[in-house]
This record gives structure tokens, sequence and C-alpha cells, in this order.
């Protein structure tokens, strides 16, 4: 195919440099920095940074976070690309960047690859769309104000009726929210037949994918260390994992955010 001969689809068992060093210019060590600054700003006026963060603090920061996602996406860089890899089995997380605040990913899906309807623990999830057509369905169990809770799942016993509320079809530019009081969702890569013209027009060179493999940038804060996922219509305590880990800032002290990536 022809996204295969302009992308390296790592299989398993290949080793992934633990560290990447971007020479300039490199817009999503930028964006990072941007990032990290936006989320400095909240935690330094004492915001607490989850899903029931001050209302005043979170519009502040899901402005200047959507503002950066969307304008990384559309400046169709393109250097996240050395990052990206896919593979048969499953869409797959690349980790780029690990804070104490948020953790930074790129998620590579092929054509029908989905993730399981899943929960975001106490987290902001966004996502931005870098190149391929991606469907989002929230689905939202009742559980009260309160949305998708912790207590309601168990209370559930894990398992529970799905109704689907929402699905919003995303493609180059877009990105979405989503945390635990809004809804569940399951994502995953649905390319359309339609070309999309909003994807020729800013991002030409992604034209030979855009059929096919999609790329998803995505920022959890604070970085999720467990969530639930669905399983044989049982909803069971998942640990995400990654595919590969990067750093994509190298600060005063790489090792440091070494450390941090690999905790
Ligand atoms: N939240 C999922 C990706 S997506 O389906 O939103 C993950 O981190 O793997
Ligand atoms: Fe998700």
């Amino acid at each position: 195919m022809e996204e295969e001969e302009a992308f390296i689809v790592l299989k398993r068992h290949v080793s992934v440099p633990k560290h990447v060093f971007l020479s300039e210019p490199c817009h999503l060590r930028a964006l990072a920095s941007d990032l990290t600054a936006a989320f400095e700003v909240e935690r330094t006026r004492g915001a607490i940074l989850n899903n029931r963060q001050d209302i005043i603090s979170f519009k502040r920061l899901n402005d200047r976070v959507v503002d950066l996602l969307k304008g990384y996406s559309l400046a169709g860089n393109g250097d996240w690309r050395q990052y990206a890899a896919w593979n048969d089995q499953s869409y797959l997380r690349h980790l780029l960047l690990a804070t104490e605040e948020f953790e930074i990913m790129l998620l590579c899906w092929r054509p029908g690859q989905t993730s399981r309807v899943h929960t975001h623990a106490d987290s902001h999830c966004w996502f931005a769309v870098l190149a391929g057509e991606v469907r989002e369905t929230q689905y939202r169990p009742f559980a009260g104000e309160e949305g998708v809770s912790e207590a309601s799942l168990n209370a559930a016993g894990g398992a529970m009726d799905l109704v689907p509320t929402k699905i919003i079809n995303n493609s180059v530019g877009d990105v979405g929210y989503i945390n635990d009081r809004i809804a569940m969702h399951s994502v995953g890569c649905c390319p359309s037949e339609r070309p999309n013209p909003r994807q020729e027009v800013t991002s030409p060179e992604e034209n030979g994918m855009r059929t096919a493999l999609a790329c998803t940038l995505h920022i959890y804060s604070p970085p999720i260390r467990s969530a639930k996922a669905l399983e044989d219509g049982k909803f069971m305590a998942c640990i995400p994992g990654f595919f590969s880990r990067h750093c994509i800032l190298t600060g005063s002290d790489p090792i440091k955010h070494a450390a941090i990536a690999t905790a």
C-alpha cells in the first residue's frame, strides 16, 4: 500500500530508541513547551488539575490546549511522523512526553481499529487528529449527574447496558475532549470514501494516507495510570501501556524526563 511505503510499519519486538532529541525547527517540541507552560500557569495559580477542576481555570486551560492542538494539527508539519508506527494487532500508543501534570502521546490506527469502550479515570482527555479520519462514539450509562463514576461502574458489577449518545466524525484539525463526568467513549479509524477537502488544502502531503491510516495526538491530565475498559460485556480495570516511549523535551536534565517517562 502507498501508506506503507511512506511510513515504516513496526512489528513486534522492534526496539525503539528511548530518547530522541529533535533538532530545530521542531514544532512538536514547541507544542510540548507551550502545553507545559499552560499547565504550569494553572498549577501555580493553585488549581487542581483533573476533571473536577475549577470551572474558570478549566476554561482558560481548555481554550489554550484546544488552540495549541488545532494549530499544530492544521500546520501540517508532519514532524510527529518520526514517532509513528502502526501494527496489525491493535492501535499503538507512543508516549512522547510525561510530566507530573500531563502526558502527550501519539496514537496510530489502522483502518477498522478501535479502542474498547473505556473510562479516563479522573483525567482530562484532549485528542487532535493529525492524519486520517477518526470516529468517536460516546456512551453515557445511567449514573446520575456525576456521569461515569467509579462507584456506578462498581455498583453495576462492572456490567451495564451501553447506549451510544453521540457519534463524532473527526478529521485533521479537529480536537475532541472527554472526561468521565461527560461520558465514556470508544475511538476508531473509520476512513470514508469521500475526500476530505480541508485536509487537502491544509496538509497536502497527507493526501496519500487520507483514506487509510490515522494518527491522533492525546493529552491526558493528570497522566492515567489505571482506567476501566469493556471486555466481554464487563468493565475491567486496565493499565494503559505504551508501544514506545520517547522524550521530546530535552530540558536541563534528560535523565529526569526519562525517569518520569518510565514511572
Ligand atoms: N484513551 C485511549 C485512546 S482513545 O480511544 O481515546 C487511550 O489512551 O488508549
Ligand atoms: Fe479515550
